[in-house]
């Protein structure tokens, strides 16, 4: 089994290095796969409110604690706070709605998805569109308000850790600059075709972690993409260490300084992808697949959200 190191965090606690995403599975095969993950070796989970997914995660995780094979506190359980419940008044709230769903008594690290608002209309309207368009009615709630009402749930003692999502740096750091309880980490679309080397190295100096999602960059087996999965460099570098292109580019955003968080719901990629941590890239191989950048952003926001909000992320640099 995999020996995952744990990464230590600014408020002393620890988190696993590596995890297991949850996005677009919902029901039994993600319960399933969060089973068989536990059984392999897998201890830290990231999911979301807007996932659906919660009480699949969560009621797989409370099976094995229930049969003895891991207790909670072996347990690593990112969610994260929905753009719709941004209102500092609903942030309670929401977090006590995802603590039901999951049907546990806390969350190991909880995160603020987005950094900008959505206006609510109901629990089930997930993403509010505005009449006949794909565009979503946003608000203009101050992720710093937000972000207060996350520390409190923290002192309050539902949540342990609390970080942020697709914030860019100066976001990242207007957060630092004007709080009480750091966030622990950033959670951003990271791998080989969008490296984040600026925002990890920006990152890395004010001990912020970077959790890198999509790091396989959402697999089309159809259209052979993302190429580093089915071309050279990464093919003959794969081949070399006797590893998969897969193995490769996780072990790629690993050497990065992040954790990666790939999903799976098949048993022999939850298998493959946490054997990462018995080979090593070298520095040339990891300046080749540094060449491979091409800047893509997989996660859709960008095309729903009015990129001239004053909160939209990824208008800036990094
Ligand atoms: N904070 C945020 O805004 C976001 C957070 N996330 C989080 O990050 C996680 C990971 O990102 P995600 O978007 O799922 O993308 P990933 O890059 O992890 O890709 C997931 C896809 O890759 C397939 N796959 C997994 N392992 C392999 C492998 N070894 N070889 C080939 N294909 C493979 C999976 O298929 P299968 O399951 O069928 O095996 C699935 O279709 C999410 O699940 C979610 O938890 C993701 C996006 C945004
Ligand atoms: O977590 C998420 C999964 O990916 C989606 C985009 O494809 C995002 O919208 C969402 O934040």
């Amino acid at each position: 089994m995999a020996n995952v190191p744990k990464v230590k965090l600014n408020n002393g606690l620890e988190m696993p290095g590596f995890g297991l995403g949850t996005y677009l599975s919902t029901s039994n095969e993600i319960a399933e796969a969060v089973k068989y993950a536990i059984d392999r070796g897998y201890r830290h989970f990231d999911t979301a409110y807007f996932y659906q997914n919660e009480r699949d995660v969560g009621g797989a995780i409370k099976e094995k604690i229930s049969e003895g094979i891991v207790k909670r506190e072996d347990i690593f359980l990112t969610t994260k706070l929905w753009c719709i419940h941004h209102e500092p008044s609903r942030v309670e709230y929401a977090c006590r709605k995802s603590l039901e769903n999951l049907g546990l008594d806390y969350i190991d690290l909880y995160l603020m998805h987005f950094p900008v608002g959505f206006s609510y209309v109901d629990e089930n309207t997930l993403v509010p569109f505005k009449e006949g368009t794909y565009n979503v009615i946003t608000n203009d709630v101050d992720y710093l308000d937000t972000w207060k009402a996350m520390e409190a749930l923290v002192k309050k003692g539902l949540v342990r850790s609390i970080g942020l999502s697709n914030f860019n740096a100066e976001q990242t750091e207007r957060v630092l600059k004007n709080c009480e309880i750091k966030p622990v980490t950033n959670q951003v679309e990271c791998n080989i075709e969008l490296n984040q080397k600026k925002l990890i190295e920006f990152s890395k100096q004010r001990d912020v972690v970077i959790t890198s999602f999509c790091p396989l960059a959402r697999p089309n087996p159809k259209e052979r993409k993302p190429s580093f999965l089915y071309e050279n460099p990464t093919k003959a570098i794969a081949e070399k260490h006797n590893k998969t292109p897969a193995q490769v580019a996780l072990r790629y955003v690993l050497q990065l300084g992040t954790v990666p968080i790939p999903k799976s719901i098949t048993k022999s990629r939850i298998d493959e992808n946490i054997e990462i941590f018995d080979f090593e890239l070298s520095p040339e191989e990891m300046k080749v697949l540094d060449s491979l950048e091409t800047g893509n952003r997989i996660a859709a926001f960008s095309k729903i959200v009015d990129n001239d909000h004053p909160y939209f992320p990824f208008k800036a640099e990094f």
